[in-house]
């Protein structure tokens, strides 16, 4: 998150940080007992391997009551997600076990009503991701507001020229944004999950380039035939 500042500790019990070998990757957060929501970008460097998902956390490094490591049983990426676009750019986990829910471990509702955020509303995103141009990771959660760029905006050919679909939504990116390892989180607007973080041009904090994210309601059907499917 860069142009941001440390989130308050717990206020964001749903977010979630995917994990390889004790290293964060990309954030996601919790929409079922058993289920994490995130980007299907983040298992472009994973090699196959599966993650581990960190819940209860604020901090990656210190103890903290209710911190757990998740094991995952699977991962499922959208079929139409591909490395060439950001198209379908989401990935389900199915957890080892259910999440033990508490004061720090919840679950957040998505969107289900197919219908654009106004232009201009104000929204909130958080996650682990570098904090600085010279890519500083964070340890504690950094959260930034972000308005809503019109489609109309985001698509101009001096932005994202066109490839901004309706199933993706767009902030303004001028210095506070999103970047690196904030991919998979949640853009919250109204206390409902609106979106994900998708890394888009892969720049981060330039007017030029808004921050891309990936609209929940389109897929609201996919995600629950998944869970419905994958036998608990
Ligand atoms: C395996 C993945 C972690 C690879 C990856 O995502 N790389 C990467 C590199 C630079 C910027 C970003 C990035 C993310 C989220 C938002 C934005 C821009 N707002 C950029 C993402």
């Amino acid at each position: 998150i860069l142009g941001g500042h440390v989130a308050e500790p717990h206020l964001r019990p749903h977010m979630a940080s995917l994990q390889l070998d004790g290293e964060h990757v990309c954030g996601g957060f919790l929409i079922a007992e058993q289920w994490v929501l995130s980007a299907a970008h983040c298992t472009e460097e994973t090699d196959g391997k599966l993650f581990q998902v960190l819940l209860g956390a604020h901090s990656l490094t210190e103890p903290e009551p209710h911190k757990r490591l998740y094991r995952v049983r699977a991962q499922i990426p959208h079929p139409g997600s591909n490395i060439h676009n950001n198209k379908d750019d989401l990935l389900l986990l199915q957890l080892e076990e259910k999440a033990e829910l508490n004061e720090h471990v919840q679950v957040l509702r998505f969107q289900r009503e197919d219908r654009d955020v106004a232009a201009d509303t104000v929204c909130e995103v958080a996650g682990w991701g570098t904090v600085s141009h010279s890519g500083r990771r964070p340890d504690k959660l950094y959260q930034v507001e972000r308005p809503v760029l019109s489609r109309d905006d985001c698509n101009h050919r001096t932005r994202h020229d066109h490839t901004i679909t309706r199933n993706m939504m767009c902030t303004d990116s001028r210095k506070k944004d999103t970047c690196k390892g904030d991919s998979g989180g949640p853009l919250v607007c109204n206390g409902v999950a609106e979106a994900v973080v998708t890394a888009g041009s892969r720049v981060c904090g330039n007017y030029k380039k808004p921050g891309i994210y990936t609209r929940i309601a389109p897929y609201a059907a996919w995600i629950d035939g998944v869970m419905a499917s994958v036998a608990g």
